[in-house]
């Protein structure tokens, strides 16, 4: 759906050239939802830019759809780009108009008539849940209710491409789930493919498919969420994962658990993939004749499969502890025990 190919962005400034995007390629396929992640100035917005020609490669070719955005101009960008939706973080809506009016703004300006107009932002209305809100002004609403305009706006037009320039990095935790939720099930009913811009490793979790790490402007890792999270290869990619994985790890903690649980093992599992749907625990408990007990833990669900990890102690006659870790140690859950030798 989306071929980005040894694409360049450089711009002048009074203090010289800075380059933005260097020699990046990605091929992005029909349906998936894609992330790109990076901090400030790794140059995501730059790149997702480049994806509806808002700006256009110093050198290399974007192709959207079969267009090759990077070479058209004029009538024919603006043909394609009623098939590339967008959405933003401050949301961009017309303060004066209504949500209605909102929504239809895109359709009055491709000259839809009015009557499928109103049918079609009903439509849309509905598809974001927004009933009930059809006359307020965005002045009238939370975040999330205006990311939802926004949503239903980038939509009207039926694209085929939807771009997320850090969609919900003005919204509040929960109201993030809530608009997370909705660009999954847009995904799944429409079959939309989804790119999306973030600082945010949870929302890569909660919602990509694949991700690619930017900084400095190329992209140094990319791959399966799911993989990524298991193995997270480059230092930058590290950091972004303990975003989200960070059971509190330390040495301190570790050392405090040790000190409650003196007597038996505590081992840490992780789970990855299909291994979290073991009966693990379970069979522990029914095999052997040890205590089990859950001391913490964290299992998240990404798109392709969860993952997470368990800290839990056993307790009872030491042979029996052993042949427990050892069972432990067969199964496909990486397990370490990590007290008293
Ligand atoms: N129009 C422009 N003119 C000059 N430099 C620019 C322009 N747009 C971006 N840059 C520079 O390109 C680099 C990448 O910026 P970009 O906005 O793409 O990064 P980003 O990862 O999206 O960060 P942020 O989340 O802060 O926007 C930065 O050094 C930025 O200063």
């Amino acid at each position: 759906m989306i071929s980005i190919e040894n694409v360049k962005k450089i711009f002048s400034t009074r203090n010289g050239k800075v380059t933005a995007v260097d020699d990046i390629n990605l091929a992005i396929d029909k349906g998936e939802i894609f992330g790109v992640i990076g901090y400030s100035g790794a140059g995501k917005s730059t790149l997702i830019r480049m994806l509806n020609g808002l700006e256009t490669p110093s050198s290399g070719s974007v192709v959207v759809g079969g267009r090759e955005i990077s070479k058209i101009r004029g009538g024919e960008l603006r043909q394609a780009r009623q098939e590339i939706g967008m959405i933003f973080q401050h949301f961009n809506l017309l303060w004066s108009r209504t949500v209605r009016e909102n929504i239809a703004f895109p359709l009055e300006i491709s000259g839809v008539p009015k009557a499928e107009r109103l049918k079609k932002v009903d439509e849309l209305i509905k598809l974001v849940g927004l009933e009930g809100r059809e006359d307020s002004y965005p002045s009238q609403l939370s975040g999330g209710q205006k990311q939802r305009v926004g949503i239903a706006r980038a939509l009207a037009n039926d694209p085929k491409v939807l771009l997320c320039d850090e969609a919900t990095s003005a919204l509040d935790p929960q109201t993030t789930d809530a608009i997370l939720d909705l660009l999954v099930d847009i995904n799944k009913r429409l079959g939309l493919t989804i790119v999306l811009i973030t600082h945010e490793m949870h929302v890569i979790r909660k919602i990509c498919h694949r991700v690619a790490v930017m900084e400095a402007g190329r992209v140094v890792e990319m791959g399966p969420v799911l993989n990524v999270f298991k193995s997270p290869e480059q230092p930058i990619t590290q950091r972004f994962v303990q975003q989200v994985t960070e059971l509190e790890e330390s040495k301190e903690t570790i050392d405090h658990l040790l000190e409650q649980f003196p007597e038996g093992k505590v081992v840490k599992l992780t789970f990855i993939g299909e291994s979290a749907e073991q009966p693990i625990i379970t069979n522990l408990i029914r095999q052997f004749n040890i205590a089990v007990n859950i001391v913490q833990g964290k299992v998240s669900q990404t798109q392709n499969g969860a993952y997470g990890s368990l800290f839990v102690h056993l307790t009872g006659d030491q042979a029996e502890v052993e042949r427990a870790v050892a069972y432990l140690e067969k199964q496909e859950v990486s397990s370490e025990v990590i007290s008293h030798a």
